[in-house]
């Protein structure tokens, strides 16, 4: 798979959506993590028209996005309402849930959706899928107190009703030991396969003491552009 293919196709979905849901109306939108929602940022900055609004960030990565762009920052405790949010994902279905947490991000960026009127993914073609569990292999992110992740482990992998394939703990790549959270927790990846009910299993999951967050978006989204190889934009809506 070509990387530009890869990076022309999350442009092409970055900047349709800022076009059709970002306008100089909004006072306050939130702004995702990840690669994909860099273009998101880059289409804001092609718009003067956009300038006045303020920026609520979802983790550290997307704080320095808005900062070195200077961008308005905003917080989540002074902006309890934001007019529209747009993120990234590793896996949308055809319902609009969504896997996400590549990037360790989920619980900030729950956060900045919910607290959206209207919250919009992002994606390139490879993210697109009819069922979650197909496209992302790698598992459900799931952010974990750093005292309990082996209870947390143990209960995923003995006390639900859909038995995982794997639970790993995430490490990191150039430090040694665990990923730590933008919130100082760890994270755990728990592959499930082709998930069949992601809402049941969503609430399994958060009910295990010592989840902080899980990366299932379960009926939040509004609508998703998926940006493809031929270089269009496939849109779907929520039902
Ligand atoms: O924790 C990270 C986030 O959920 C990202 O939005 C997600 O991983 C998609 O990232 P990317 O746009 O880099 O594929």
């Amino acid at each position: 798979m070509s990387k530009e293919l890869i990076e022309n196709g999350k442009r092409s979905a970055a900047y349709r959506a800022v076009d059709e849901h970002i306008s100089p109306d909004n006072q306050v939108v939130g702004i995702g993590s990840g690669s994909t929602v860099v273009y998101v940022v880059e289409r804001i900055l092609q718009k003067p028209e956009l300038r006045h609004i303020t920026y609520v960030p979802t983790s550290f990565q997307s704080k320095l996005l808005i900062l070195d762009n200077g961008l308005k920052l905003g917080s989540i405790e002074q902006n309890h309402v934001i007019d529209v949010t747009i993120d990234g994902a590793d896996e949308v279905d055809d319902e609009l849930n969504a896997i996400k947490g590549g990037g360790a991000c989920q619980f900030q960026e729950k956060l900045v959706a919910e607290a959206a009127k209207k919250f919009i993914l992002v994606a390139d073609f490879r993210k697109e899928s009819q069922r979650l569990g197909t496209q992302w292999t790698q598992g459900v992110p799931i952010e974990v107190v750093p005292m309990c992740y082996k209870t947390v482990m143990n209960k995923i992998k003995n006390a639900l009703s859909v038995k995982p394939n794997c639970v790993n703990l995430r490490m990191a790549v150039k430090k040694a030991g665990p990923v730590v959270t933008d919130n100082g927790n760890f994270v755990v990846d728990a592959d499930f396969g082709q998930l069949q009910d992601p809402a049941s299993l969503l609430k399994e999951i958060k009910l295990l003491t010592g989840v902080y967050e899980v990366g299932l978006f379960c009926q939040m989204a509004a609508m998703a552009y998926f940006g493809e190889q031929d270089g269009s934009v496939n849109v779907r809506e929520r039902q």
